[in-house]
């Protein structure tokens, strides 16, 4: 039985990240993949919606600016769109898989599964390890409603080869707003429906009320405090039924949320504990097996599951399980959340958890749309909101407008790096840009 220093069980943005810096140190290294190399992110999570986006995007952009010199409405060709996207999504898993082999580091494909605190089955082979590192993601979750097997996913939807001309959503978060934005945008009849009336609930309220207003005017039905109850067949679409709610459409998607691959691993015959949320891991990514430690979307951990959380979580977890004696616990830098789209949500700082815990804050809101940075692109929203604490300290931002996503990384160096309005001003920045108004916002 082959034995390697370390095997990294998933080969995502986490378990590839980890595997490279292990193989640095000089480990034998082996990294197991039940499905396509590369995981969520470029295969059927941020990259591949990101493509689509670049059209959702170019049209919005092309829409602000209708009667401001710009005539004519741009429209979308999903076929041609979607091989463009395949034009990057093809290639990911052998490319991924070439640059481990490349690098010395030993491939599995299947799944993998503990028979022991040292050894793991992948198909017919079994193999063993000094120590683990568990990486296995997550999937989307299906609502456990009657009718479940009409359901689809994320996944189906970023492989779509049509569009169809009636779409549903289930659920109200990110992969529902981001979604039916590009079905909307792609000529689709689009409805988002939600079990309770707060949607996007990790972000500001006031701003994403300003958000579903606007996605609402662009066409997008939200009903809200609607709990699906069954989905039937009817000839060829789908009725989604609720209580005193009935709905017909051509295609569900089930947004409502994503759970921890963690069933096939087996965990119970390596002595790892986990929960409906995930492997449970101490503040050093170890689990409760000290030989096995885990990272990225498969923890449950109540950090925000994304690509650069899990990567800063592999190098951490690398350095973790390399070191011999103390080592200081894992301590996360402030993580900046986008949801995309024509229009853009982005926030950094203190959750909103947090926020709601803390009776000392008080906020600002800014209506950025009479600045020039934005009355330039005539963006329909553009608005800040500022959180502060008792000291008057900046403890969260949220904005909204189609550059959110700009200004929210320059805000977050800013936080990150607590910069003062005077360090700020000491600056120069090129002007005109979201970068340039930074003065007078902070
Ligand atoms: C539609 C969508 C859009 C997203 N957009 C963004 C975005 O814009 N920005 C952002 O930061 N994040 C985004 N995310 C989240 C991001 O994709 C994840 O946070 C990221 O992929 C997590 O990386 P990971 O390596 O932990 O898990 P994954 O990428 O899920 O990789 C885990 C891998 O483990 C494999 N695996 C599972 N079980 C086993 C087993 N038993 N044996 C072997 N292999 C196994 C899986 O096949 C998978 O390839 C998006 C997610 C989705 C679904
Ligand atoms: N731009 C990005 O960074 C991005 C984009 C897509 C996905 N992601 C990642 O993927 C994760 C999954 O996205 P998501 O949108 O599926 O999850 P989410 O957690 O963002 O939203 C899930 C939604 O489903 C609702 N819901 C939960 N249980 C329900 C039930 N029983 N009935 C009806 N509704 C229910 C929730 O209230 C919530 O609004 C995100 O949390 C994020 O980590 C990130």
């Amino acid at each position: 039985m082959q034995n390697y220093d370390v095997i990294v069980v998933g080969g995502g943005p986490a378990g590839t990240a980890a595997a490279y810096s292990f193989s640095e140190q000089g480990k034998t290294v082996a990294i197991v993949e039940a499905d396509l190399w590369g995981g969520t992110c470029p295969n059927r999570g941020c990259d591949p919606k990101k493509i689509l986006m670049s059209a959702v995007e170019a049209k919005a952009k092309a829409a602000h600016l209708a009667g401001k010199g710009i005539t004519g409405e741009l429209g979308i060709d999903w076929k041609t769109l979607m091989a463009f996207k395949r034009s990057y999504t093809d290639t990911v898993p052998t490319q991924t898989k070439q640059g481990l082999v490349d690098t010395g580091i030993t491939t599995y494909e299947g799944e993998a599964e503990f028979i022991d605190e040292q050894t793991l089955r992948i198909g017919s082979e079994i193999v063993s390890a000094d120590q683990f590192l568990i990486a296995t993601g997550q999937r989307p979750a299906l609502l456990p409603i009657k009718g479940q097997e009409y359901l689809h996913t994320s996944t189906d939807f970023l492989a779509m080869e049509k569009m169809p001309a009636k779409i549903t959503f289930l659920g109200a978060g990110y992969v529902a707003f981001e979604l039916a934005t590009i079905a909307q945008a792609a000529g689709a009849e689009v409805h988002i429906i939600h079990h309770n009336d707060r949607p996007l609930k990790a972000f500001d309220q006031e701003l994403v009320n300003a958000f579903v207003e606007q996605l609402q005017k662009q066409g997008i039905s939200f009903h809200f405090n609607v709990e699906i109850e069954s989905i039937s067949q009817i000839n060829e679409g789908y009725t989604l039924q609720g209580t005193g709610f009935e709905l017909h459409t051509d295609y569900v998607v089930s947004a409502a949320g994503r759970i921890p691959n963690v069933e096939s691993l087996h965990l119970e015959n390596a002595g790892v504990d986990y929960s409906k949320r995930g492997i449970k891991v101490n503040d050093y990514l170890q689990t409760t097996n000290p030989r096995v430690f885990a990272c990225g979307d498969v923890l449950d951990k109540e950090q925000p599951k994304l690509t650069p959380v899990s990567s800063f979580e592999a190098k951490y977890a690398v350095a973790s399980m390399s070191q011999k004696g103390s080592r200081s616990a894992i301590t996360y830098p402030l993580i900046p959340t986008i949801v995309f789209g024509g229009l853009k949500l982005a926030r950094i700082g203190q959750s909103e958890k947090q926020l709601a815990q803390n009776p000392q804050i008080h906020s600002e809101t800014i209506n950025l749309a009479d600045w020039f940075t934005y009355r330039r692109i005539n963006d329909p929203v553009a608005m800040l909101k500022l959180v502060y604490n008792q000291e008057g300290q900046i403890i969260a931002i949220t904005c909204l407008s189609s550059i959110a996503d700009e200004l929210i990384n320059l805000c977050y160096l800013i936080l990150e790096k607590q910069l003062t309005h005077q360090e700020i001003e000491a600056l120069i920045f090129a002007y005109p840009t979201p970068a340039s108004d930074l003065t007078y916002i902070i």
